[in-house]
């Protein structure tokens, strides 16, 4: 939005609920935010901040959920741009228009507290987050469970847990912060995985872990190596905490991020364990065939990608999978367009910051995209790139690295300025 306005671009922008904020505004009215009481982020206030509006030097390093709400915030009223926001507006449906004079458009249709109406757009910018939608184990474990099940996203406060012995399953973010805050007050806690992760401190050597090796200057082999040699003597191996040893290389897999789960492990405040293997009514067994009396289970078992306002034979990305062109434009649907939708090892603003100008340009016709069939064969070739190297896994299916992605879109950017500079006549673009 604020790429949009800056560029003078035309746009009206639909939010669901009363506030910016998204994901980090705890019990958000529009349902979609999955914070917790406890919740900080994990990538660091220097790398996260945008651009053009640096976090207060009094947020720590690692800021509270309300700090990153109060941010969003700030920045809005800081540009101007909450009044150029349509709140308690909620997306109902949106379908590209194929006959008449909008051939070729967007027909959005929203509902605001006045009802339903409609409108027409050239284009349309999707950023409805993807951290939303649970996606409960699929297929559902074995057996039928008596106690209390609930999904990361529906969990708020460790409150609910106390006295309670809990089991979290995954090895994602969540299950990490929740494993730990169901260990300071749950009779027990349980942390079951049906694969390892390499767990990185939020502290490397003093300074936060995410501003270590932020150069895409250097090869990503041995980025790789020199973070694998850190972890080693840092941390050193899973095993030794009783967590399952990686089935895969450093670097394979979305960042597991927590400083506090490795000390409550260590201190027998955390059990681990191996995969569910089958629930039985207050009981739970595991893949080595322990089974556990359990109260409540909590599943961090990651989130599905979702455009509930799209018809899925239109958009849609079964099993998290959309492919886009360099995770913005769509091949094949002219003037669809996401904001945010990847995952980034490091944090996702200043990525979306990004996108947000290279959008702008696009529409201002200073940035032409290559043709469809050269597009086509720079996605497929990153996408191959991408599933080879990461574990196979719903959560692997847009992983970028923060600074490689930063570079290759001002690359990209510069290709497309020069295309569009060539349409014109005017060959001495840059
Ligand atoms: N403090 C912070 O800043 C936090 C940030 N986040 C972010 O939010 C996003 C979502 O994180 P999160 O909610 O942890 O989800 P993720 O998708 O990152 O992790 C899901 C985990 O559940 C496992 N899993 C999935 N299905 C099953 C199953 N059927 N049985 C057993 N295990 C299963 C996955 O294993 P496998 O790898 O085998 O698929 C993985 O370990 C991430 O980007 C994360 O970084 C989340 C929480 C806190």
């Amino acid at each position: 939005m604020k790429a949009l306005a800056d560029a003078n671009v035309a746009f009206d922008c639909f939010e669901a609920s009363d506030r910016v904020g998204g994901n980090w505004v705890f019990g958000n009215k529009n349902g979609m935010s999955s914070a917790y009481e406890g919740l900080y982020i994990n990538t660091s206030r220097d790398r996260m901040q945008y651009a053009d509006y640096p976090m207060p030097k009094s947020y720590p390093d690692f800021p509270h959920h309300t700090q990153i709400a109060a941010y969003f915030n700030d920045y809005v009223d800081h540009f101007g741009l909450r009044r150029r926001i349509s709140f308690e507006t909620e997306v109902l449906h949106a379908d590209l228009v194929h006959e008449g004079e909008n051939r070729g458009k967007w027909r959005v249709r929203v509902r605001d507290k006045g009802g339903a109406w409609e409108r027409v757009y050239d284009g349309i910018l999707v950023a409805n987050g993807h951290h939303w939608d649970p996606l409960w184990p699929e297929p559902a474990y074995p057996g039928t469970f008596d106690g209390t099940q609930l999904h990361a996203h529906h969990y708020r406060s460790k409150d609910t847990l106390r006295g309670k012995r809990v089991l979290v399953v995954g090895m994602g973010n969540s299950a990490m912060d929740i494993a730990v805050e169901a260990s300071e007050v749950g009779a027990k806690s349980f942390l079951a995985a049906r694969r390892g992760a390499y767990v990185i401190p939020k502290y490397i050597f003093g300074k936060p872990l995410d501003q270590h090796v932020t150069t895409a200057r250097i090869p990503w082999s041995v980025r790789r190596r020199a973070m694998e040699v850190i972890h080693h003597l840092v941390v050193g191996d899973m095993e030794r905490y009783g967590l399952p040893k990686p089935d895969h290389r450093f670097g394979d897999a979305h960042p597991t991020v927590s400083s506090r789960i490795l000390d409550r492990l260590v201190h027998g405040a955390i059990t681990p364990k191996p995969n569910v293997a089958e629930l039985l009514g207050k009981q739970v067994r595991f893949a080595d065939g322990s089974v556990e009396d359990v109260d409540v289970i909590i599943w961090c078992t990651g989130y599905k990608v979702t455009f509930p306002f799209f018809d899925p034979t239109l958009v849609s990305a079964p099993n998290n999978d959309l492919p886009l062109f360099k995770r913005v434009f769509h091949p094949s649907l002219p003037g669809l367009m996401f904001l945010g939708l990847l995952q980034p090892i490091g944090a996702v603003m200043p990525l979306a910051e990004a996108q947000g100008k290279w959008i702008a340009k696009y529409l201002r016709h200073e940035y032409e995209l290559p043709p469809p069939a050269e597009m086509r064969r720079t996605m497929d070739e990153e996408r191959e790139r991408m599933f080879a190297r990461y574990v196979k896994s719903k959560r692997h299916t847009m992983e970028v690295d923060f600074d490689d992605y930063l570079l290759d879109l001002e690359h990209e950017i510069r290709r497309g300025k020069r295309r569009s500079a060539h349409r014109r006549g005017d060959h001495h673009a840059t």
